[in-house]
């Protein structure tokens, strides 16, 4: 039986590693797939892993109809046994809806990748519908960590260094790194309590910093 699986975890968790790793292991036993992406932050119709593997993939467009797609490809005699779909935050959830019909209609596997909240913590709609809808949701196992130690759980975006809570939602972008200036817009991942507080590692290493106050009365 054919089945719709969502991978999900923080932003810098392994998400598009492993679906490259996916990719790699379904093809090496000669099962036929198909790779998509959408905004990559490498450019378009890329799939990119910060472990520095990068694979040409197809874009996916709001619209890009997968059950027009996939019908026409195996009318055409093509053979598809399964897709890769990175960056599934971004598709909508009509998008989510024909990648299940596949699953159940023509018994190919569907293996998706994305983040499930956004920088304001709500569910994208793609990653909203693939939670109502997959076969199994699986949270990655390697954990990526708020600057406290504790597992981040949260995506923050920083603009100019500062954490912001509001703004378009799209907005393609790396973790910081600690060399260099904070570029325009990045992200940062974090415990849900230090979202919750606006405490990003800048923040909280300025605010240690800071020095004590004078005693009263002195
Ligand atoms: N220099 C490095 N050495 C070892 N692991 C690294 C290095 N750089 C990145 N990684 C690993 O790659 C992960 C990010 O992988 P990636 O697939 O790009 O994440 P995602 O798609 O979830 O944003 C990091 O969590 C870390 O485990
Ligand atoms: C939280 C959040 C993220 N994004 C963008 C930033 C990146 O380009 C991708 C996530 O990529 P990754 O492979 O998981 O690191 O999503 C966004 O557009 N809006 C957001 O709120």
């Amino acid at each position: 039986m054919a089945e719709l699986t969502f991978w999900t975890g923080t932003m810098d968790a392994g998400k598009s590693t492993l679906a490259l790793q996916t990719n790699h292991n379904h093809a090496a036993r000669g099962r036929i797939g198909r790779l998509f992406t959408s905004h990559d932050r490498a450019g378009v119709a890329l799939v990119s892993s910060r472990l520095g593997l990068t694979q040409n993939a197809e874009e996916v467009t709001p619209e890009l109809d997968f059950w027009r797609y996939t019908v026409e490809a195996l009318t055409q005699g093509a053979r598809i046994d399964y897709f890769v779909c990175d960056e599934a935050q971004f598709y909508t959830a009509e998008q989510i809806d024909q990648l299940a019909k596949i699953v159940d209609e023509l018994q190919i596997d569907v293996f998706c990748f994305g983040i499930l909240t956004d920088f304001r913590t709500r569910l994208f709609p793609g990653s909203a519908r693939l939670v109502e809808l997959a076969d199994r949701t699986e949270v990655l196992q390697v954990e990526a960590l708020c600057w406290c130690g504790k597992r981040a759980t949260h995506n923050a975006r920083t603009e100019d260094g500062v954490m912001v809570t509001e703004g378009e939602v799209i907005v393609v972008g790396d973790v910081e790194t600690a060399d260099g200036p904070p570029p325009e817009v990045a992200y940062e991942v974090l415990c849900r309590q230090h979202h919750r507080r606006g405490l990003t590692a800048a923040r909280a290493r300025a605010v240690s910093l800071a020095p004590d106050p004078l005693p009263f009365g002195s």
